[in-house]
């Protein structure tokens, strides 16, 4: 079984090479574009949803077979055409250039696999079966998203916006550890779902961290 390591990738104008423009790939692009990467679809054909994209100018699209020096530039490879020697040619191409390569056909030709996700805000939860059963990471995912209420979005913004404060604030590495600790055990999720939550004034982050400066 292989050991996959999760990460959380910045993809912001990166640029994004997926080979194929069918069902697989229309999965694969949705998320990328919403994070803001730069994605380039090389494929003869693609969905509806991906002309759409492409006319829309979201995407560029090249309208032909995958050609050795598509991925030149590239910082994540897709190859998830419906051809497995394409998609074994474009993973061989992505691994010379040491880039990393998800071969949506056959996962074990390739480095990287793709999880179920669910996005909550701030929050992403990601499941992974390790290729066991992609359907049943989806299944997961969903009943692992039941678990997790709308209460996560303000509660992961008011976290973040402490957080921001206490490293703009603290100059002494330790005292500002004990801070960022602290904050995990607050009682504001609870005090959301009960609707008792009142967003702090500058004044109250002041006074929390004063309090709180000492162990
Ligand atoms: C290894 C991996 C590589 C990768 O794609 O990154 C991979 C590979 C393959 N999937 C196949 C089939 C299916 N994949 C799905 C669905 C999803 N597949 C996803 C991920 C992954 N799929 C990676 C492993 C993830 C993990 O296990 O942790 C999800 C989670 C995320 C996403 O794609 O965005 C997304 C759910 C998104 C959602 O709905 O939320 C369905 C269900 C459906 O379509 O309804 C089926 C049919 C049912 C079934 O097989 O379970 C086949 C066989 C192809 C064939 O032979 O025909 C291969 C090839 C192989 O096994 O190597
Ligand atoms: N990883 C996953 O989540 C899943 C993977 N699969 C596998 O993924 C592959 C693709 O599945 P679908 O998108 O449903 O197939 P599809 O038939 O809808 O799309 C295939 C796409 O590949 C393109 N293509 C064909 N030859 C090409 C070439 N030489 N260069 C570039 N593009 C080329 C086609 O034009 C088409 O756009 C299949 O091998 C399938 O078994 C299937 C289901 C889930």
């Amino acid at each position: 079984m292989v050991n996959y390591i999760p990460v959380m990738l910045d993809l912001q104008d990166q640029r994004v090479v997926v080979i194929g423009g069918g069902a697989v790939a229309e999965r694969k692009v949705g998320p990328l574009l919403e994070a803001g990467a730069a994605v380039t679809v090389v494929s003869p054909s693609l969905t509806e949803r991906l002309s759409e994209f492409a006319e829309k100018g979201m995407l560029i699209w090249i309208s032909r077979p995958y050609a050795p020096g598509d991925l030149e530039g590239a910082f994540l490879v897709y190859a998830a055409s419906s051809d497995l020697a394409v998609n074994e040619a474009a993973a061989r191409e992505a691994k010379a250039l040491g880039l990393p390569v998800n071969v949506a056909s056959h996962a074990e030709a390739g480095n990287f696999i793709t999880p179920g996700v669910f996005r909550r805000g701030r929050l992403t939860v990601a499941v992974s079966t390790s290729g066991a059963g992609p359907g049943v990471a989806a299944k997961i995912t969903e009943q692992v998203a039941d678990m997790l209420g709308e209460e996560y979005e303000p509660y992961l913004d008011f976290l973040h916006a402490l957080r921001v404060e206490i490293k703009r604030q603290e100059p002494s590495a330790a005292v500002r550890a004990r801070l960022l600790r602290k904050l995990a055990h607050l009682d504001v999720l609870y005090e959301i779902r009960q609707g008792t939550f009142k967003e702090w004034s500058p004044e109250t982050v002041q006074v929390w961290i004063a309090a709180n400066r000492e162990a």
